[in-house]
Parts: C-alpha cells; sequence; structure tokens
C-alpha cells in the first residue's frame, strides 16, 4: 500500500480512466477532449485498448501458438487502427500511422516468434496482450493535441512495478512512487495519457494487471500521483442496482461507499475491477463512475461514507456456475480443526471459496466454489477425512450442482432489523429454495446459495423486496372499450400523483383488446397504453399468458382489471384468484353468470387470496355493493330491494316524451356510451335482471338470472338477429313504445323501469307506469335509484341514488376498487397507506 505522499506532484490533480467502449472508433476518442473540458486539474488520463483489441490480440498468440493463420487477423487489427489514426491525425501532425505502422510489424515479429517456439517466453506475450493499450495512448494523445497541448505519454511499463501473487497482481509501492516521482521530475506540471493494463515486474519484464486491469491501472495512478478525484468513464450510466438484463427495474445507484463498491464489484457488478477499490480507498480519492454517451447524467460516486439512500440494500448481484460442497458427520461437533482441515484441504487442491456457511450444530460445513473446481474440491476432502469417513465420524462429502449464490450488499444494513426477513419474504413469495445462506458479522453482505434455474426469479424478487413500494401493484388491463379507455384517461391524471404522495405504485404492466395485447417489463404510460395495441410490439391476445405476466412470480401483487363484456374472460376469474391475482371488473357476468362458476369464484378467492370487487357493476360509480356489504356486515337483515339500476333505461324514459322516435333516443344512449355494447341487453331487462342477481347474491341468495321474471321491450323477431341487424331494424321498436307512452299517458302516469327483490325471494324487471309522486319519477338523466328495506331501515328504505351508467363514472368505480386493493397490500405489509391529507 501506498506510503508517503508523491513528490513534484502538482496540487491539485485528476485521473480519468477511459474503457474500450469510450474508445471505440476515431469519433470517441476525439470526443475525449471534450470530456475533460470542464477540469481545470492536472489530468492523468488512463486508457484502455481500443473496444475489443485486447481479445484479439489474445486470439491471435492463441492461433499462433497453435499453428492457425494469424495474418488476416493481424491485418484486420492494423487496418482498423491505422483508419483510427488517418482520421484523428488527418495532417500527420503526429506521424501517427508510420507510429503505429512500426507497432504492429513489432506485433508482427513477436506473433512469429510464437508461432515457431512453444516455449516461448511468458514477457512476449504479455508484450502481445498489452499492446493495444500502446497503440491507443498513442492515438489518444494526438486526440487532446499532443506535447504542444501540454499533454505527454506515459508508458506505464516505466514507472509501474508489479508482482503476480496468490491474492492477484500486487503493487512494490515503493519502487513505483519512486519512478513516477522521477518521470514527474522530468515532465513537471504536464497533463499525461497513460497506458492502462500493463506494467512491469521486478525484473523489468513487461507483464499485466489480469484482464480487465486497466480500472485497477488507473486507481494505482490516482494513489501515485495522490489524486483528489478518480473518473471512470464507461458506456453505463453508473453502478446499477442489479443487472439490468436480469432485473429490467434495475435503477442507477447515485452512491456507494468504497465497502458496498468492493461487495459488488466482487460479486459481479460488471463496472469495476474487484481490485480497483484499494488503492483509492486507503487514500480517501473519490472515485466516480461516469457515461461517456451521457457525460450530463451524475454516475455513481464511491467514497468513504456514502448517502444512505431509501433502501438499506445497494445492490444485489449473482454469481453463477458454482456447486456447494458439504461435509456432514456427528463425529464433527466439538472437534477442533475440522475447519481448518477442510479448508487446507481445499488450498491444497488450489480450490477458491465463494461463501462458507456452518449452522451451530457443527453437523455439517458447507461452502460454495467453482463448479469446475467442485469435483477437485469433493476428492480432496474425501482424502483429508478418509480415516475419519472410515470409522464414521464423517459420513459423507455432497456436491450439489447447478447453484449460483446471490448476494444483498449494503451499508444500511448494517444494524438495521427486518433487512433478511425482507429478502427472504422476497424469495419466498417467488417461491425460492434457498439453500445455505451466509453473513458476515459486519453485515454489509448476505450470500445465499439458490439453484442455478431460479436465479432471475430470485434476483428479480430480491430487487422487487426493496427497491418497489409495498403498494406496487402489476396491474393488467382486458377490454379497452368506452370503460377502459376512459379507466385509462384517469389512471393517466392520478397516477404520478398518486406515486409522489402516497407511494402507491399502479404499474400498467398489460394490455389487451379481444385481438391484440402489449406485455411490458418496466410498465406502460396509461396514455400511451392505446398506441402500444397498435404497434409492433404488440402479440396476440392471449389470457393465460396475459395474467402470467401480471402476476410475474417476481413481484408482489398483481390487478387484472377486466372491462370487456365477455364471458369468456369472466371464465378465466377462478383460475386467477386461485393463483392469487385480485380481481377488479365492471363486467357482469361473472357475479351474475351460472352460479357454478360464481361459487367457484369465492372458493378460489378463499383459497388463492385473490381479491374480487366489482362495485361498478351495478350503479357504475355508485356505492351500491358497498352499502349492502356494510349493512350485512354490520348485522342488519335484508328485506327487500327495488328502484331502477339501469342507467341507459333511466335516460330513455326520462327523455321519452313522443316528440323523437324511441330508437334516435337509444341511439344517442349508445352514442353516450349508456347502452351495453349490444343495447339489446339494457332494453331486453337482461342487464338489469344480471344486476338484481349480483346484489342477491351479495346478500347471500342463491339466484340466477333465469329466476328473474323479466319484461323485454325487444320484440321477439329482433331478440335472435344479429347485432348489426338488430341496431338497423331499431325503428321497429318505435311503434310499440309509442303505444305504451299513450296508455300511461292517458292515465297521468309516466313510464319507469324498475326492478324488484322482494324478501319471499321474488325478483322482477319490467317497465311500469307510475304516479308523479313516485320517487322513480323524480330522477334525472341517468339516475339509478336503489332503495334497500331492511331490519334497520324498514319504514323509510335507505336509498342510494346518482348516475348510473357512462364511461366516466364506470371508470371512477372501478378506479376505486383498484385503490381499495393497493391500500389493504399496504396495510397488509405494514407499510403506511395513503396519508390523511394526501388528497386521493
Ligand atoms: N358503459 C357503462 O356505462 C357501463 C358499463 N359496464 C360494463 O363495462 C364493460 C365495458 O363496457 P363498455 O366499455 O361500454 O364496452 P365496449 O364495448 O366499449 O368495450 C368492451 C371492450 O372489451 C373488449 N373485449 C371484448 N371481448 C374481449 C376479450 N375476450 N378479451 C379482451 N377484450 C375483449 C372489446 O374489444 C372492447 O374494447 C361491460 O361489461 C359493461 O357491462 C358497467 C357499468 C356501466
Ligand atoms: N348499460 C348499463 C351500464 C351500466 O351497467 C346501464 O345502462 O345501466
Amino acid at each position: 500500500m501506498p506510503s508517503a505522499p508523491a513528490s513534484n506532484e502538482p496540487s491539485s490533480c485528476h485521473v480519468h480512466k477511459f474503457g474500450g467502449s469510450s474508445l471505440a472508433d476515431a469519433a470517441r476518442i476525439c470526443g475525449i477532449a471534450a470530456l475533460l473540458d470542464d477540469d481545470a486539474a492536472t489530468r492523468l488520463v488512463v486508457v484502455s485498448a481500443m473496444q475489443g483489441t485486447t481479445n484479439s490480440l489474445v486470439a491471435l498468440a492463441d492461433m499462433a501458438r497453435a499453428g492457425d493463420d494469424w495474418q488476416p487477423g493481424w491485418e484486420a487489427l492494423r487496418q482498423r487502427h491505422l483508419q483510427a489514426a488517418a482520421a484523428i491525425d488527418a495532417q500527420e501532425r503526429f506521424a501517427l500511422q508510420a507510429t503505429l505502422g512500426d507497432e504492429f510489424d513489432g506485433l508482427h515479429r513477436n506473433l512469429q516468434a510464437v508461432a515457431v517456439d512453444d516455449d516461448v517466453d511468458e514477457r512476449i506475450r504479455a508484450r502481445i496482450h498489452g499492446l493495444g493499450e500502446i497503440l491507443s495512448s498513442r492515438l489518444v494523445h494526438a486526440a487532446l493535441g499532443g506535447e504542444a497541448a501540454g499533454w505527454q505519454r506515459l508508458d506505464a511499463r516505466e514507472v509501474l512495478v508489479v508482482h503476480p501473487g496468490e491474492m492477484g497482481v500486487g503493487v512494490d509501492w515503493d519502487q513505483s512512487r519512486r519512478r513516477f516521482a522521477q518521470w514527474r521530475a522530468r515532465h513537471p506540471g504536464c497533463n499525461a495519457v497513460v497506458t492502462g493494463y500493463i506494467a512491469s515486474d521486478a525484473q523489468g519484464h513487461a507483464t499485466t494487471l489480469g484482464r480487465n486491469g486497466s480500472d485497477y491501472s488507473a486507481a494505482i495512478f490516482a494513489s501515485l500521483c495522490n489524486a483528489d478525484a478518480l473518473t471512470i468513464w464507461t458506456d453505463v450510466d453508473g453502478v446499477l442496482s442489479a443487472d439490468p438484463r436480469l432485473v429490467p427495474d434495475a435503477v442507477c445507484l447515485p452512491s456507494l461507499s468504497y465497502a458496498e463498491a468492493c461487495e459488488l464489484a466482487y460479486f459481479g457488478a460488471k463496472v469495476l475491477h474487484p481490485q480497483t477499490l484499494a488503492p483509492v480507498q486507503s487514500r480517501g480519492i473519490p472515485l466516480r463512475i461516469r457515461n461517456t454517451l451521457r457525460p450530463q447524467a451524475p454516475g455513481t460516486l464511491i467514497e468513504a461514507r456514502a448517502n444512505a439512500g431509501d433502501v438499506p440494500v445497494k445492490g444485489l448481484s449473482l454469481v453463477n456456475d458454482l456447486a456447494i460442497l458439504e461435509l456432514i458427520g456427528s463425529g464433527m461437533i466439538g472437534v477442533p480443526g475440522t475447519a481448518e482441515k477442510l479448508f487446507a484441504a481445499l488450498h491444497g487442491a488450489g480450490v477458491s471459496v465463494t461463501m462458507i456457511s456452518q449452522g451451530s450444530s457443527e453437523h455439517s460445513i458447507c461452502c460454495v466454489v467453482r463448479a469446475d473446481q467442485a469435483e477437485r474440491g469433493r476428492a480432496a476432502i474425501a482424502a483429508a477425512f478418509a480415516e475419519a469417513m472410515a470409522d464414521q465420524r464423517t459420513q459423507a462429502v455432497r456436491v450439489t450442482a447447478d447453484i449460483c449464490v446471490l448476494a444483498a450488499v449494503g451499508d444500511g444494513m448494517v444494524g438495521t432489523p427486518g433487512v433478511a426477513a425482507r429478502l427472504l419474504g422476497g424469495l419466498a413469495q417467488a417461491r425460492v429454495n434457498v439453500r445455505a445462506i451466509a453473513q458476515g458479522a459486519s453485515e454489509r453482505n448476505i450470500s445465499l446459495a439458490i439453484a442455478r434455474a431460479d436465479a432471475t426469479r430470485a434476483l428479480r424478487a430480491a430487487h422487487s423486496a426493496f427497491w418497489l413500494s409495498p403498494q406496487f401493484v402489476s396491474v393488467g388491463i382486458i377490454g379497452p372499450g368506452q370503460v377502459g379507455r376512459a379507466l385509462l384517461s384517469q389512471l393517466s391524471a392520478t397516477l404520478p400523483r398518486l406515486r409522489s404522495q402516497s407511494r402507491l405504485d399502479l404499474r400498467i404492466r398489460a394490455i389487451s383488446d379481444s385481438r391484440r395485447m402489449v406485455l411490458s417489463e418496466t410498465g406502460l404510460n396509461p396514455g400511451l397504453a392505446l398506441d402500444a395495441l397498435r404497434d409492433d410490439t404488440a402479440q396476440a391476445a392471449d389470457l393465460d399468458l396475459f395474467a402470467a405476466h401480471v402476476r410475474a412470480e417476481h413481484l408482489p401483487h398483481g390487478l387484472i382489471i377486466d372491462c370487456s363484456a365477455s364471458d369468456a374472460v369472466a371464465a378465466k376469474y377462478p383460475q386467477w384468484l386461485a393463483a392469487g391475482i385480485h380481481v377488479v371488473t365492471p363486467n357482469k357476468h361473472a357475479g351474475s353468470g351460472d352460479w357454478t362458476r360464481y361459487a367457484a369464484i369465492r372458493e378460489a378467492q378463499r383459497q388463492g387470496g385473490g381479491r374480487f370487487l366489482y362495485e361498478a357493476t351495478v350503479g357504475a360509480g355508485l356505492p351500491v355493493i358497498l352499502t349492502l356489504r356494510n349493512l350485512l356486515d354490520t348485522g342488519d337483515v335484508l328485506h327487500g330491494i327495488d328502484g331502477m339500476l339501469s342507467g341507459t333505461l333511466a335516460w330513455l324514459f326520462n327523455r321519452f316524451d313522443g316528440s323523437q322516435p324511441f330508437s334516435t333516443l337509444v341511439r344517442e344512449a349508445q352514442a353516450l356510451g349508456y347502452t351495453e355494447p349490444d343495447p339489446r341487453d339494457d332494453l331486453s331487462g337482461l342487464d338489469v335482471a344480471r344486476k338484481l342477481v349480483i346484489l342477491a347474491r351479495e346478500a347471500g341468495r342463491e339466484l340466477s338470472v333465469e329466476d328473474v321474471e323479466v319484461e323485454s321491450l325487444v320484440p321477439l323477431e329482433l331478440q335472435q338477429v344479429g347485432r348489426e341487424e338488430f341496431l338497423a331494424r331499431l325503428h321497429e321498436l318505435d311503434a310499440p313504445m309509442q303505444a305504451r307512452l299513450a296508455a300511461a299517458d292517458a292515465q297521468g302516469l309516466g313510464l319507469r323501469h324498475v326492478a324488484q327483490l322482494g324478501q319471499d325471494g321474488r325478483a322482477r324487471v319490467g317497465l311500469v307506469a307510475l304516479p308523479a309522486d313516485h320517487p322513480c319519477r323524480h330522477t334525472r338523466l341517468t339516475d339509478n335509484l336503489v332503495q334497500f328495506r331492511s331490519l334497520r331501515y324498514t319504514d323509510n328504505a335507505l336509498v342510494v341514488l346518482g348516475p348510473g351508467a357512462g364511461p366516466q363514472v364506470t371508470a371512477a368505480g372501478v378506479f376505486g376498487d383498484m385503490l381499495a386493493i393497493a391500500q389493504s397490500l399496504g396495510a397488509q405489509t405494514g407499510a403506511p397507506v395513503i396519508a390523511a391529507g394526501a388528497g386521493a
């Protein structure tokens, strides 16, 4: 580790490191200057090779060694670099093409040497592998304007001395510091472009810091020049909470402590090389990860004391291709030295241990190792414990293959109760079995060994458990018709406020009409969801795939909103509810359909835990079912229900005075969105019969539509024809309706469509002529009027009155049910429900 501060170093020095993606071509290389522009300090720019170059060089060396034809690959690499040189140094101020040409000639000679001599010196191979950084440093140096612009080029092999060891590549800090100070003395105050990845060994031979070692180089140089800051430029916005290819909701972390970054780097967060942190940590140099392609993004800042943030866990990562090795034996209990013997055996066999777990019973010790080392490890343990095995003190050495380790990392876990519970709870919900657990006393990392097959599900579930609001609901909307569209527009206007004020996160992750559906991982903007159904991301509708997507195992809650009028969709409710999916609907088919299915829905609800809410099926946005439920739940006894349950029929008979044909009014009601998709459902009384059945069943009565006496306003000859033909022949209703009106008028009565559920269980629906003082004659527009007569409301009925049809009010009823479910979820998890005064 570094000892004394560097001498000859300017007072303020910043180190920037550019990875291969930032050096992919001449344009990117030339773009570096702009990224450095706002930095007034002296700068050291550490560079990787141009994207893909090190892989190509390694492949060329391997081909040469194998006797394969490496010339075409060499030529392709040469051309790529010469083209970049030509673009950067168009005026040949730096003779860049000639210099690079010389470097490639040298590479040619080295590859020839490898090709003719199998035992070629390792340093030649290191020279080949490390050439990419020499080349890119020349390109970057020229792109920054060269010495004339105050830039020097430093070949790190001149100053950086390292020695490979069992624990990775170590730095000879004293030598390196002395050499760097000498170099500085020769180049006082200037900026420098430094080769990453390469160094010299103690004998002065070329070597490398290992794959992706340029980050490490940058951290070492930051320490050597005692930098104020290190910036690592890459092609992502910073360190993410999880691998975004596996977790679409992964978020960029604004800050991390060194310890957190170290844990995440070790556990496979690809942004940082694991060894990078130590040199900067020991000097307290802040390190920022930034995106070359989005320099305006703040990136991730890594420093000693990171911002805690809202989430106790900062990141989740997975290490794949592992196996569990387990030594089992009752003879190990209380015997000192067992663990030492086991790990010595593994050490001897060259097996690296990723995770260790031992129960306090000491009956077994288990550790996780790389899959390709598992058998070697098993054999080594078996040999070391052969004697104990023979006399039964140990019983078995077991290998469990196909394992991965999921690690949750965060300083916020330290001393915070409930973090493990949250993690394990999320995994349990996603039905992930945990094979072994390890948490060190630092409490900064919980590692779980799980089956490889569960890896993605586990990672997503763990991410949801920490980053999603407890009131996150994965929502799927079926049937974007009149009501569905109104619901989408209400959601579009309201969801941002619910999210920010109440942490209520209703995420529209799927939408389907009868033909097409769109499934989204991250969520659809409700205002644009209809457009999505029309674009290329839409696929053929499939209700089972739709439901599986909504109730993804890694997400805590799924909710399907059925805004169709489809019996086929309603037939799916038992299955969905049994799977724990909540269902909200204005569709009356389930509530009034076949009794066996209705009973199955109730049973599925009980068994699966999904909630079924359908307030909008009766009275649209009016609290009709809620009122009835409250009466019954508080011990009242229902005697009967009567009133007007159809918004369409209420509107028609409020308007129908003979001045216009009845059919004209029906068309108008249809255009206003009051009628059912097929207006015959309203005119035949079927829609009202369905509502009466829904209410009767709510009150515990086993009523079906067939039990309701229904008077239909649709002439017999129009009942069986197709919907379009019916609409074309709508005028055939005019004469009979005009006659009904005249007959009522003659008696000083008015027509109203009423429904009645008597105490005796008799249910009737039909058009009646009522006197002017009847309450149903005092309604307006689409008003529904529902009178509940009960033990408590005997003389004077409890009345619910108000608009009972129309897309907006119906959608509001659906939205209310959604909120009721989401709020109850918050209550279940102990999370705050919508705050009082939040305006929701
Ligand atoms: N309009 C109103 O005032 C009220 C309507 N309702 C109920 O709301 C529901 C919707 O009514 P509207 O929006 O007026 O009807 P609509 O006909 O405008 O919309 C129905 C939507 O469902 C879709 N659909 C039909 N079958 C489907 C299937 N198998 N899978 C996926 N989507 C399917 C259609 O493509 C259409 O987009 C109906 O059940 C209705 O009874 C309830 C209370 C009031
Ligand atoms: N068509 C229905 C809509 C509500 O259920 C009605 O008019 O009441």
